[in-house]
């Protein structure tokens, strides 16, 4: 037997869901920075689990959809209210809130397409709400109804806020979610499929990506990203606490991809928009703070920003608090998580590889009484 450590290199399935290829990322076929210039996260859902652009119409009934599956069961907020909430983080909010949906959801473990289809549209309509309600609940504010005639990105941002965004935040916020929705074989989505592989249901295995993506390793450097940036300041001390770091061989949240060598393609369009809003909030020193360090990581290490660096910088500018940020990739991410899941159901069989023994052999038992 051999191994790979990680997995690195290693095709563990077929997909027509997103693809990286020679560094180029696309979904269905459409490449990333024609969908981040010209897609609404909701045209990119409808693409990611209908491996089509919808038309004018179906665009608009897909939006409707989504708006009347926003509202969660009261409980899942009652419940919140009893989390011991100032210690509990909000992934891990999500991931409990998440697998309760699927107690108030009478066809969780039904299989049909048609239910799952129907799933599909509660899981990604409702995790906006629930992100959000959880937000306001820990600062001592009632959950907000949906706006059912707000686009999906404007409707999260006014459950959060309690206020209609402005439309640079909308378009930024947006774009985000667009450029987070799918990336291939990703540890969470790899988890999502592992777990639908055995038959079991959609919220169990959303559950389990929800827990993949919280990691630091994963999605959940975007936090780390602003808790450094924070801890440095100014820009005038990133050289050394950069410098510092990399000697004591301590990871720089936001750097480095298994698959992506010569640089993640999103991670421009979100430069570009950390400059813009950190421009318009009178905030500069974090977009400048994040290119200095950037040329500090390349030219030491030879490593490029992932999509979780500069998006760091955008959320903040957004106004958003630095724990939301992961749960906000898990709102965009659940799309590319649903899709695969009912890729997987399409063509399904169980995922178990296998592992090479490195334990001791033989082992003679011994009585508890002589251990
Ligand atoms: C949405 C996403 O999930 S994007 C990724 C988000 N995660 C991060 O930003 C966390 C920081 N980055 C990392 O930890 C890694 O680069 C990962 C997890 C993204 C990829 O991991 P791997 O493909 O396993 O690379 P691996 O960790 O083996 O790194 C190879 C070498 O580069 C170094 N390296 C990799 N990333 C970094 C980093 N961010 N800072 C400093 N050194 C790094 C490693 O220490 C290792 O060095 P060594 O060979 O001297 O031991
Ligand atoms: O693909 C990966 O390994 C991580 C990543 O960038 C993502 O999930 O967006």
């Amino acid at each position: 037997m051999s191994t790979t450590k990680g997995l690195e290199g290693v095709v563990a399935t077929t997909s027509g869901v997103s693809s990286i290829i020679d560094g180029v990322l696309t979904y269905h076929g459409y490449n990333i920075d024609d969908l981040a210039e010209h897609a609404s996260f909701e045209e990119v859902v409808y693409l990611l689990w209908n491996h089509r652009l919808p038309n004018r119409e179906e665009l608009s009934t897909f939006k409707k959809e989504l708006g009347e599956y926003a509202e969660v069961p009261k409980e899942i907020f009652e419940q919140m209210k009893s989390y011991p909430i100032s210690k509990v983080h909000p992934m891990a909010a999500l991931r409990t809130a998440i697998s309760q949906l699927a107690l108030f959801d009478a066809e969780a473990d039904d299989m049909g397409e048609s239910s799952n289809r129907k799933k599909a549209l509660k899981l990604q309509a409702q995790i906006s709400t629930i992100v959000t309600g959880f937000a306001r609940i820990r600062q001592g504010k009632e959950p907000l109804a949906p706006r059912g005639d707000l686009g999906y990105a404007a409707n999260f941002l006014y459950m959060l806020n309690g206020e209609e965004p402005d439309e640079i935040s909308v378009e930024a916020l947006d774009k985000a979610l667009v450029l987070h929705a799918d990336h291939e074989l990703n540890a969470s989505t790899f988890t999502a499929r592992v777990c639908v592989a055995t038959l079991s249901d959609m919220y169990s295995g959303i559950v389990s990506a929800i827990g993949a993506l919280k990691g630091p390793l994963h999605g959940g450097a975007n936090e780390r990203v602003m808790k450094m940036l924070s801890e440095i300041g100014e820009v005038d001390k990133a050289e050394s606490y950069i410098k510092d770091a990399l000697s004591r061989k301590v990871k720089i949240m936001g750097f480095g991809h298994r698959v992506y060598k010569n640089g993640d393609p999103r991670a421009k369009h979100l430069k570009e928009m950390s400059r813009q809003l950190t421009g318009i909030t009178g905030e500069p020193k974090w977009y400048d703070m994040s290119v200095k360090i950037d040329d500090i990581v390349t030219n030491e290490k030879g490593l490029l920003p992932n999509v979780d660096f500069y998006s760091a910088s955008v959320y903040h500018s957004l106004g958003i608090e630095h724990d939301l940020f992961t749960p906000i990739f898990a709102v965009s991410r659940v799309s590319g998580w649903i899709a695969h899941i009912l890729e997987q159901y399409e063509n399904n069989r169980l995922i178990r590889p296998r592992a090479e023994y490195t334990g001791p052999e033989r082992q003679k038992w011994v009585p508890l009484d002589n251990r």
